[in-house]
């Protein structure tokens, strides 16, 4: 039995473990840790999993994940140091982080392996990137791919490109949020229900998702299917590029890249 500790319990720590219970994981297997007693005490109501201070949890489990706000780890690091022996896996999820920065405060050899998970986690269809730190092998690597296989899929990346998966995938459903909500708005515009709207974009997104998923052809390809000659997806189209949206897009996802790597240039020391 491998036992999980998720240190902060906010929305993406509440999506792993819920992703967790979901695909069977008995609630046994998992602590987590809350700075918010109120928090602390809802997760522990609605999931039955049990909340544990952070001494409990590194002697308790194999794996603690480290799931607080990049802002936030110094004072969470302050706690784990003292109670972290080496033999423990410590994953973090948190944005911008390099490994070193869990590595130069942990006893020396201490596996860190580092993760930018998404939160369709919560339904089981997490797109998660992972790297090894200087002291994780392939065993870590293959037990947390294990684990977050199991809430979705699960991608091997050199740390160098952490910061880029970040502004892809990890914010990558915000974009998308963002756009069916513009397109529900357009619909309201037009004069349709608010529900119908919504159910139509839904609808839609999930099923140009399916086919991209299917693999068969490129979105280019796809998207011409769409497009008739004279038609009406053309006039729209026409519009999407006048307003610049794919040069949006892409500013859009380097700026998140560069936010990223900002994050972890804060934690930064002259060693
Ligand atoms: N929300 C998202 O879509 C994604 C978030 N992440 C990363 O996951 C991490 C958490 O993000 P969110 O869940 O969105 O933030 P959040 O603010 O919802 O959750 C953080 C939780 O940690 C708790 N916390 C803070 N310090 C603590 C401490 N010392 N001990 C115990 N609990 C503590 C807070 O009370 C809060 O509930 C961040 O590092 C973020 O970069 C990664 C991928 C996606
Ligand atoms: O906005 C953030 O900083 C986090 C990391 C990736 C998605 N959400």
């Amino acid at each position: 039995m491998t036992t999980i500790a998720v240190l902060g319990a906010g929305r993406i720590g509440e999506s792993l473990l819920s992703g967790l219970l979901n695909t069977g994981r008995p609630p046994e297997e998992l602590l987590f840790t809350e700075r918010s007693p109120q928090r602390a005490a809802e997760l522990t109501e609605q999931y039955g999993i049990e909340h544990v201070d952070v001494p409990s949890a590194a002697r308790r489990a194999d794996i603690l994940v480290v799931a607080v706000k990049p802002q936030d780890i110094e004072p969470l690091l302050d706690e784990m140091v003292p109670v972290v022996a080496p033999d423990k896996l410590v994953v973090s999820l948190c944005a911008g982080l390099p490994t070193k920065v869990f590595e130069r405060r942990f006893a020396e050899g201490t596996p860190v392996v580092r993760v930018m998970p998404n939160t369709p986690m919560l339904v089981g269809e997490a797109m998660s990137a992972i790297s090894a730190g200087a002291h994780a092998g392939e065993a870590h690597l293959e037990l947390v791919e294990e684990i977050l296989g199991s809430v979705g899929r699960v991608a091997r990346v050199p740390e160098t490109q952490q910061d880029a998966v970040t502004a892809l995938s990890g914010s990558g459903p915000a974009y998308f949020f963002y756009l069916v909500e513009a397109m529900v708005d357009a619909g309201i515009l037009l004069g349709l229900p608010r529900s119908l709207a919504a159910e139509l974009i839904v609808q839609s997104a999930v099923g140009a998702a399916a086919m991209l998923r299917e693999g068969e052809g490129h979105p280019v390809m796809m998207r011409e299917g769409v497009t008739s000659p004279a038609g009406t997806t053309i006039s729209g189209i026409r519009e999407l590029e006048k307003h610049g949206v794919r040069a949006a897009l892409i500013d859009a996802i380097e700026a998140a890249r560069d936010r990223s790597l900002e994050l972890g240039r804060v934690h930064e020391t002259d060693e």
